[in-house]
């Protein structure tokens, strides 16, 4: 799926969240969207996804005008997302939030679900057999049938991500997919998205792991307080005057600037 955001403002108040954001995930592409906190990532996330309704700008997927559509009415054109702080039912089994994905293209009918049909228990059973598939894709290790609560944090990110997948989406937006995770963790989840873009599927990306970011992105997006100033290929972008300011002029401690620059100066 083609994803085309068309100079995109949200405003909260008197808050400019976002100030004229634009940029295109092409069909099958990875791009990532980069700042520091605070500049307006998981805003733009939200506008493209429905839960937000941008103050002006364009949304379009596949080139139809979805701005200020309902985030049901988006996810069921193709889309899906994880968050930054996971959302996963705590109490229901591994196995259950990945089912639940799948409520898009499997719904039931009432009377079948009601009367427990050959019908019903038939698509049970797809969902299922489908779920196990999406964690056996994901590489989850830990127990499907505890609750999901009980994996480890970087487990429980994958199964984030097997419920995102099982919706079978076109577009899929990661929010820090990496966050949290260790050296090795970070490492699979490098692999695992170059893996589901390997399925057919775009991939919008917000990501403080520079390292992930350079090696996976086609394109890499810029935004400092809510503009954006820079769009490009990752080697390029690395090296913008621009972007090294912006990260600079916050706080140099941070490994994740002290890596840019690295970089930009490597
Ligand atoms: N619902 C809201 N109401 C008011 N202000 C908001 C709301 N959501 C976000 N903001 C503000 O909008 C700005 C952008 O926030 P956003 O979360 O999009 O940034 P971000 O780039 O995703 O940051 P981070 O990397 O920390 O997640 C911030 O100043 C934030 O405080």
């Amino acid at each position: 799926m083609n994803l085309e955001v068309a100079d995109l403002r949200l405003s909260f108040g008197g808050l400019l969240a976002i100030d004229g954001l634009s940029f295109g995930v092409g069909e099958n592409e990875i791009v990532s969207v980069i700042g520091p906190n605070g500049a307006g990532k998981t805003s733009a996330f939200n506008c493209v996804t429905g839960f937000y309704r941008p103050t002006a700008g364009r949304i379009l997927l596949d080139g139809q005008d979805v701005s200020g559509r309902r985030p049901e009415q988006i996810a069921a054109m193709g889309v899906a997302r994880t968050f930054q702080n996971l959302r996963l039912f705590g109490e229901l089994s591994v196995l259950d939030n990945v089912r639940a994905g799948t409520h898009l293209w499997s719904r039931q009918r009432a009377i079948d679900a009601l009367l427990h049909t050959p019908r019903f228990r038939r698509t049970e059973n797809e969902v299922t057999d489908e779920a196990h598939r999406w964690l056996d894709f994901v590489g989850l290790r830990g127990d499907r049938a505890g609750p999901a609560r009980a994996l480890p944090y970087g487990e429980q990110r994958r199964v984030e991500i097997a419920r995102a997948l099982a919706r079978r989406p076109s577009l899929l937006l990661l929010d820090e997919p990496a966050a949290g995770l260790n050296h090795s963790e970070k490492a699979e989840m490098t692999d695992l998205i170059r893996r589901i873009r390997e399925l057919g599927i775009s991939i919008a990306l917000i990501e403080h792991d520079m390292g992930l970011v350079m090696e996976v992105s086609e394109r890499v997006v810029v935004l400092n307080f809510g503009r954006e100033i820079a769009d490009g290929p990752p080697e390029q972008v690395r090296r913008d005057p621009q972007v090294i300011e912006a990260y600079l002029g916050r706080d140099a401690e941070d490994s994740e600037i002290a890596e840019i620059i690295g970089d930009g100066h490597g």
